[in-house]
């Protein structure tokens, strides 16, 4: 196991729960409370002109905190690496989810896309598009919340989210018909076409455009057709198809999701994005860290509300997590 000095005492690395591109994802321990963490491992060599994509994401992420995005706790940069410390998401992905069951009744695929629906508007309130929507890129909690991930390709356009982007990125499966054609596209329009393809996978276990060849998955997204099953109800494959429009204009906005009949069928009201109370004063927890810091309660505060996003700023919001789960408030040691 490579040993990282700039983790020395701070986080104890297990093993390796994913890797990709130019980073690695390891499981590991925050040592101060004993709570799991994922932590991105990137080598700066590897980055290449990829670095100013890392820089773009870490903004973005320092600016979120929504129940269903991993949440951002430390950012640890060194002359060779970035390290970004993040919420751990023990259930694993949606998609082995979705797998492990052939796929979800109705309900189920409900209370999923209603939390999709939540994050990307939350995302799309504060002017950011996801533009890489996938299963593999939504996660589950251990309480079978849903988490958002990988803010690589996230974009926040100059001017603002109604604002064009150009830059073709994303999983060709998911991509959307002006991503295909190379066209100027909006960032949200392309990230309710992804929708449309998670909600079609969750509902029918397989993908509405799907072919190993590259050519052929290209005329079949561009050609907006794919197969209904006769097991989901009309009203789904009326949502679906809602979402799944070649044209983007025709597409349904993600605000008319919110409080969309399927959407809120039975008692469910229209869906909220507001953000996470993380930003809120904590006094049990800021009390927990000044004891064991044997720093005066308002000090701590003081830099805690600066959100440096350092080893302080992960205590207190796994500290917080831990309140959540009514466990015990604990710090064993910070450095
Ligand atoms: C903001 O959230 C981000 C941003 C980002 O750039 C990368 C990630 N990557 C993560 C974060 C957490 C996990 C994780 O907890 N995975 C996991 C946990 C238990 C079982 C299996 C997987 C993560 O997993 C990597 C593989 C997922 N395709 C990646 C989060």
């Amino acid at each position: 196991m490579v040993r990282y000095n700039a983790l020395k005492g701070l986080y104890d690395i297990e093993k390796t729960i994913g890797c990709g591109g130019f980073a690695k994802v390891k499981l590991a321990t925050h040592l101060a409370t004993g709570e799991k963490v994922a932590i991105k491992i990137m080598d700066k060599q590897m980055l290449g002109e990829d670095l100013r994509r890392v820089k773009l994401e870490l903004e973005a992420l320092k600016s979120f905190s929504h129940e269903n995005i991993c949440q951002l706790y430390q950012v640890i940069e060194t002359s060779t690496h970035f390290f970004i410390i993040m919420e751990y998401c023990s259930g694993g992905e949606l998609f082995d989810h979705i797998v492990e069951k052939n796929r979800l009744n109705e309900p189920e695929s409900r209370k999923f896309f209603r939390q999709i629906v939540s994050a990307v508007a939350y995302l799309h309130s504060l002017g950011y598009a996801h533009r890489d929507l996938k299963p593999e890129n939504v996660l589950l909690d251990k309480n079978q919340n849903l988490k958002l991930i990988d803010f690589g390709l996230c974009a926040k356009p100059q001017g603002g989210i109604e604002n064009p982007l150009y830059t073709s990125c994303g999983s060709p499966t998911y991509a959307a018909p002006e991503l295909i054609l190379g066209q100027q596209y909006l960032g949200q329009e392309v990230d309710v076409w992804a929708m449309g393809v998670l909600l079609y996978a969750l509902l029918a276990g397989s993908l509405p455009f799907d072919d190993l060849n590259i050519d052929n998955l290209y005329r079949k997204i561009l050609n907006g057709k794919y197969e209904e099953p006769p097991f989901i109800s009309k009203e789904s494959l009326r949502l679906i198809r809602s979402m799944l429009q070649v044209e983007p204009k025709k597409r349904i906005k993600v605000t008319e999701l919110l409080d969309h009949p399927w959407i809120t069928l039975g008692v469910l009201g229209s869906v909220q994005y507001r953000p996470r109370k993380t930003s809120k004063y904590d006094s049990e927890c800021v009390q927990v860290m000044a004891k064991f810091m044997e720093m005066d309660e308002k000090l701590i505060w003081n830099e805690l509300s600066k959100w440096k996003f350092d080893y302080s700023t992960a205590t207190y919001l796994l500290l917080l997590n831990r309140k959540q789960k009514d466990l015990t408030l604990r710090v064993i040691s910070i450095p």
